[in-house]
């Protein structure tokens, strides 16, 4: 599916734009003019071509659906306690200043008796939904809500850890602040108690 921001809309991605390396280079190479820089100097001559792969590349998520990762799903054989998949590294794009989050995510679920999915699946939708201008919170919200949607399970909770660097190197210039967010589905929602006995084993050593 093709929604108009795959970043408002709960599912779908976008199409990549016609000549989106072109076109970004050539804004890349109007920054250095507007900043008074030469971006005929040999370090910069192929900065411009450079940065583009670089946004394209951090920004592949827009391309894509992360959620069909957790389409390959297996019989849980009986398993019926919760799985957790812990720090799990990401980095992400804040999309305020266009500056990396750098952080790890905690995925757990609790499988409603039937289907299981790979762990790196969890990972690969982590990575996904990084890969685009975001929010923390957005994120978390994206990661949770896709477990949700394909898995069905009984109980989905996720737990993300960054340090922003537009805190870190520019603005207020707090380095080692760290971003906690969360979010709870289904029976997780509802009763702190089991939240808080997942949240224990997910910082357990
Ligand atoms: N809630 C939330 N805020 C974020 C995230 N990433 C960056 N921000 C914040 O976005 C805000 C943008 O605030 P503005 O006042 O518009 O921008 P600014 O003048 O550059 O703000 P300062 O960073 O305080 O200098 C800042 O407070 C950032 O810390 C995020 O993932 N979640
Ligand atoms: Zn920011």
């Amino acid at each position: 599916m093709t929604i108009a921001n795959a970043n408002t809309g709960k599912e779908g991605f976008l199409n990549l734009p016609d000549n989106a390396e072109e076109r970004i280079a050539g804004h890349v190479r109007g920054i250095l003019e507007a900043l008074g820089e030469d971006p005929g100097r040999e370090g910069l001559l192929e900065t411009p071509q450079r940065a583009a792969r670089m946004f394209l590349d951090v920004f592949s998520g827009l391309y894509e659906d992360p959620a069909r990762h957790l389409e390959k799903q297996f019989s849980s054989d009986g398993h019926s306690g919760l799985v957790i998949v812990r720090d799990i590294p990401f980095r992400s794009t804040c999309e305020h200043h266009l500056l990396p989050v750098v952080g790890k995510a905690d995925v757990a679920y609790l499988p409603d008796g039937g289907r299981l999915t790979g762990l790196s699946k969890l990972a690969r939708v982590v990575e996904g939904y990084a890969r685009r201008p975001q929010l923390q919170e957005r994120l978390t919200d994206q990661v949770a809500e896709a477990i949700w949607r394909v898995l069905h399970p009984k109980a989905v909770l996720v737990v993300m850890r960054a340090e922003h660097m537009c805190m870190t190197v520019r603005g207020v210039k707090a380095p080692g602040a760290e971003t906690v967010t969360s979010r709870a589905m289904g029976q997780w929602a509802d009763d702190a108690a089991a939240r808080a006995e997942v949240m224990a084993l997910m910082r357990a050593g």
